[in-house]
Parts: structure tokens; sequence; C-alpha cells
């Protein structure tokens, strides 16, 4: 989890394993409408831990169920978001498998403009719904994959594996392409669920059943996921116990959860999800529950696990001390929306966002001092699509313009993607000049304001 650039230069011109655009996933109860993840992007290399941290109720874990498909009714992610999965392999194995949900991109792009298709959608989108600074930026297959494409007649609504290049017919022959997980139902769903993406929670108990033995549990996975059975599943299982730091694995192979501690039950599930062989690791406070030395243990083999297996490591936590520890990269969430992005030195060294320091303020021993300080008031309930800053009430910066304009995330230090959405940025800007670059960039059509149609 070191901060490589070289490995980061290498990657620059490939996709990330994870691309998150603009999801938003909200539940519509009789009361109200929580708009719980409001148009986050994130994105995630393999090899790489991206850090998701902010205050409870923030929208952590809805973000986590949303890339999962674990979002039950009444929640439902809207039309616009798209959370794309590149691994080559598997998208061949998809296409493959399902090949009546595939749509091949570059066919579609002989017949169709994507400037004419956006003028067909009816609500006035911005760029921004897209993840995009401009127009002339947005790709078919953003429009594909953002839920657009049945809406306007060219896929179906069951399309799901858009595959943008290969040369000749066959699967193999795919050269590029994506899973959209938003998309994802059925047969397709759980065989990404659990296998490709599997997700770590911070109570061991949720993932193990406390009826069967550890050891039996971790063959059932290794049986779906990857056909094994018998002998050659029970030694698996044994190997994946001493991968994770079990002592005398042979034996405990065959205990039951409750015959576990706290720190060995994580330690099991953790081997439970390796039996899967992820591309995406989903840890949502994998160590909040466990003691400071249990916790240190875990963090530590979640690094090592990484750097054998090049996995990709979402890693959420209310925790700016862990976050520290395991990131490589920060997104700093706050009411639905991700508030501030950077590598894991420059948010440390140079946090930008007044919440984001507030956080900072609030570790013992951190930037406060000795004293601890916590942000005084509470994350608001997002209910509307915001166009205002939702941070203003708490923020000891704001002003006038926070009430009325929403800000739109901007470069703020010299480091590489380094952003805040704050309208005190960019700082060589007036205050005046920057107020109006944030509501230039959400106008384009305010076409934020016309988000989140259902699906
Ligand atoms: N099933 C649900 N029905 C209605 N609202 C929900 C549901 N699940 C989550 N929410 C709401 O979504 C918002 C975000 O919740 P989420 O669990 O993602 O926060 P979090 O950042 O993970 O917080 P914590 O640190 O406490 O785990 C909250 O306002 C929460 O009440
Ligand atoms: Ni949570």
């Amino acid at each position: 989890m070191s901060i490589e650039t070289t490995t980061q230069d290498q990657r620059s011109n490939e996709k990330p394993l994870i691309d998150v655009r603009n999801l938003q996933t909200a539940f519509f109860t009789d009361k109200e409408t929580i708009r719980a993840v409001d148009g986050i992007s994130v994105n995630i290399d393999a090899g790489e831990t991206v850090g998701i941290v902010g205050e409870s109720g923030s929208g952590k874990s809805v973000t986590a169920r949303s890339i999962m498909g674990l979002v039950e009714k009444p929640g439902q992610i809207l039309k616009g978001s798209s959370a794309r999965f590149h691994q080559l392999e598997t998208v061949k194995a998809y296409a493959s498998e399902f090949s009546d949900h595939t749509v091949e991109v570059s066919q579609l792009r002989d017949q169709h403009n994507p400037q004419d298709l956006l003028d067909r959608i009816q609500s006035d989108i911005s760029p921004e719904t897209f993840d995009r600074d401009n127009r002339s930026d947005i790709t078919l297959t953003d429009i594909l994959a953002a839920g657009y494409g049945d809406k306007l007649g060219i896929t179906s609504e069951r399309d799901c594996v858009f595959i943008t290049g290969r040369s000749g017919n066959r699967p193999e022959n795919i050269t590029s392409g994506f899973i959209e997980l938003t998309r994802l139902e059925g047969e397709m769903q759980r065989k990404m669920r659990g296998g490709r993406i599997t997700m770590v929670f911070q109570d061991p108990l949720t993932s193990l059943n406390p009826v069967f033995t550890v050891g039996n549990q971790i063959k059932e996975a290794l049986d779906l996921h990857r056909g094994l059975t018998g002998e050659e599943a029970t030694r698996e299982a044994v190997e994946l116990l001493e991968a994770v730091g079990i002592p005398d694995a042979g034996r405990r192979v065959d205990e039951y959860p409750h015959q576990f501690s706290g720190g060995m039950r994580q330690r099991a599930v953790i081997a439970m999800a390796l039996a899967c062989e992820p591309e995406l690791l989903i840890c949502d406070e994998p160590t909040t529950a466990l003691d400071v030395t249990i916790q240190a243990q875990i963090l530590e083999l979640l690094e090592e696990i990484q750097e054998e297996r090049d996995i990709g490591i979402m890693f959420i936590t209310h925790d700016m001390g862990v976050i520290a520890e395991v990131s490589d990269r920060v997104n700093v969430m706050y009411a639905g929306e991700v508030i501030e992005k950077a590598d894991v030195i420059s948010l440390f060294e140079n946090p930008k966002h007044p919440y984001t320091r507030g956080l900072l303020q609030s570790i013992p021993g951190g930037q406060g001092g000795d004293r601890l300080q916590t942000i005084e008031g509470n994350v608001p309930t997002p209910n509307e699509p915001a166009d205002y800053c939702r941070f203003a009430q708490r923020c000891p910066k704001a002003f006038d313009a926070c009430d009325v304009v929403h800000p739109k995330h901007v470069e703020v230090s010299e480091q590489n993607d380094h952003t805040a959405a704050c309208l005190l940025y960019p700082e060589e800007k007036s205050q005046a000049g920057a107020v109006s670059l944030h509501r230039e960039k959400g106008k384009a059509g305010d076409g934020d304001r016309m988000r989140g149609e259902k699906q």
C-alpha cells in the first residue's frame, strides 16, 4: 500500500479495475426520500487501496452495498449512475456465459452519434452527470452505462456487459469492455457478488453461519466459485486459514465460529473472501469491533494479501487514523457526497475542505493537539438534490454563497488529482471568482437538478 508513482504511471493508460461514476442511491420511504449516495465518483486500480472516510450516516455503507448489488427496497440505484467493472478476463467470461446480455459498442457506434442521443434524452443532462468536463466528451459507452440506452431504445434494460472492442466474434477475442454493476441481476449478480467482488463486514458473525464449521463454509465458497470439492477443497481451506495467519489451521478448520476469538473470526471471514479469488475486496469497517492490537494485525494481514494477490481494496471507516494507515488514495464523504479526494499523503499533509480539516482535528494526538475536537452538529439527511453546500451549517468558513451554490470538485493543489468540492477553492481566485466557477460547473443545463430518475 505504498505510493509508487511508477506503477501509477504505467497504469495511467489503462482503465481502473472499477470505475464508479455519479453513483446515486436513494431510499424511497413513506415519509421521505433519502439520497444516501448522491452522485459520487470513485475509482480503484488493481493492487490499490482506496479509503472512504466520513462520519456516521455519510453514505459509506450504502456506497459499498450499491457496488455489491445489495441495495434492498425501498432503496434504488438511480438512472445516471454507473459502476464499471473492467477486469478483462471476467468480461470475457461474462460475454461467453451471458452472451444475450452483451452489447457491442463498436457496432452501435456506427449507427449512433452520442450528441444526438443526448439530445433525445428528455431531461437536460449535464456533463457532470457522466463525470465529464464537456458535453462533447460524453461517449456512447457513458450513455449506455448510465442506463439511458434502453430509454433510447438502442439496448435492452437487461443488457449489462458492454463490449467496446474485439477482433472477431469469439469472446476470447474481446480486447476491452466492462460489466455494468448497477444493472446486474439474477445469476450474473450472484457470480459477481462473493465471486469477483467480495465484502468483509464489521461484524464477522454476519458472514459466518454458527451451525457450520469454519472449514465447511470456506469449502462451500470454493465449490461455488472455483468448483473445488472433496480432499482438494479441504486442503485449500486449510491453506487459506494458514494464509490469513490462523495457527494450527489443520485442526481449526473443523471448529465452529463460536470457538474462534473475534480477531480469528475476522481472519476466517477474510479467508472465506479469498476463497473466491476476488479482484475487488470491499471492507466496511472490518476492524471497528476489534481491540487495537488485533486491529493492527488485521490491517497488516490485508496489506500482505493485497501485495501477494494484487487485488483492489475499497476500505471504509470513520477513523482517520486507520485511513492514514491503509489507503493509497482517500475519498472523504459527507451527506452522500465525496467532498475531497487526494492521495493519502496530500490529504493528511495538506487537507483543504473544512470538513476534512475538522475530521483531522478529531484524531487523538492529531492536528488538534492533545485536545480532541469533534465537529459540532450532525450529518444532515440528504432529502433533496442540493443546490447549496450540505456542510455549510456546520462549517467555520461558510459565507453567504454556500447557502445558494452547490460546490463542485476543483483542483486544490499542485498534486495530481487532489480535488475538493468547496467554494473556498480554487484559492488563487477571488471569492466571487471561485463562486462563479462553481456556479458555471453546475450549470451546463442545470442537469444535476434533473438527476435522480428512478431506473
Ligand atoms: N435500508 C435503508 N432504508 C432507509 N434509509 C437507509 C437505509 N440504509 C441506509 N439508509 C440511510 O442512508 C444514509 C447513509 O447510511 P450509511 O449506512 O451508508 O452511512 P455510513 O456512512 O455507512 O454510516 P456508519 O459510519 O454509521 O456506518 C443514512 O441517512 C441512513 O439512514
Ligand atoms: Ni456504515
